[in-house]
């Protein structure tokens, strides 16, 4: 009995397999029992492993003839700013050969020493400014310099043109600008009388409006932020150099107003 069951059932079996390969609706041949990998027949068809293969060695191609390519190629084009006389040339390369940053940045190793930071200095062609942004990149920070060059020159700045640490943007401070920094140094004014004078409502705009952007700007992105003033606010000095100890020596009510308290 049980023995007629099995061979009915291998009797059926073998009629699907008949029928299964007659049938007209078989969409895929059966696969061989032996067959490779999906994953290996994957690659070979379509000619996939062809494009595979063009592929890399595209890609390394590339990558072996890039180094050599840029040996090759034309110089480092020269800066606008270095239309400079020979002498003037000499300097700054005795500047670059000798500077503090080109010595110390490829030496230091990640992570030691102090972060660098990001610095803008409103102003910094002018006298003052530029004193502090020679001082600033010595120190191995990154200086953008903002100036209308209302009073101020390239020529204070000049040695610092091929320094990467180092953006010159010319702009009023009177309109808004958007920069990440650490910190600002708000130095742009007109620095005397005779320029104050010169216009006196962009002065105090510039004071006003162009410390209000500053601000803003610092407020913004979380930067510190120094303000300076002018010693005209000792008035004429009874002595120089003015110390830290010097009161000045200015009529805050001004002459006409004094005259009438006294009457
Ligand atoms: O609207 C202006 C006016 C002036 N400036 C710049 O501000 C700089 C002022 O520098 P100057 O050389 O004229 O003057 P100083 O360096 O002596 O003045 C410095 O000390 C006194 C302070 O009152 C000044 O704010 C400060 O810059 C110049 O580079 C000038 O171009 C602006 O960028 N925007």
């Amino acid at each position: 009995m049980k023995l007629h069951k099995q061979s009915s059932m291998t009797q059926r079996r073998d009629e699907e397999t008949l029928s299964g390969q007659n049938s007209p609706y078989l969409s895929k041949t059966p696969k061989h029992p032996r067959s490779l990998p999906r994953s290996i027949n994957y690659l070979f068809k379509e000619q996939r492993l062809l494009f595979i293969l063009v592929g890399i060695l595209i890609g390394s191609t590339f990558f072996i003839l890039q180094p050599i390519l840029s040996r090759l190629g034309p110089p480092q084009e020269l800066h606008p700013f270095h239309a400079l006389t020979a002498n003037q040339q000499r300097q700054s390369f005795q500047f670059h050969r000798t500077s503090s940053f080109g010595a110390k940045t490829g030496r230091v190793p990640v992570g030691i020493g102090r972060r660098r930071l990001r610095i803008v200095v409103t102003g910094g062609a002018g006298f003052v400014g530029s004193h502090l942004v020679d001082k600033l990149i010595d120190r191995g920070d990154e200086v953008i310099v903002i100036d209308n060059f209302f009073t101020g020159r390239k020529d204070n700045l000049v040695h610092h043109f091929r320094n990467p640490r180092f953006e010159l943007i010319r702009h009023d401070v009177v309109e808004p600008i958007l920069l990440e920094v650490d910190q600002i140094y708000h130095l742009a004014c007109p620095a005397s009388p005779v320029h104050y004078k010169y216009n006196p409502v962009k002065t105090i705009k510039t004071n006003v409006m162009g410390t209000l952007n500053m601000l803003g700007l610092a407020k913004r992105v979380g930067a510190k932020f120094l303000l300076t003033s002018t010693s005209e606010v000792y008035g004429d000095p009874l002595e120089h150099p003015q110390k830290e100890t010097y009161w000045g020596n200015v009529n805050p009510i001004g002459e006409l107003l004094a005259a009438t308290a006294v009457v």
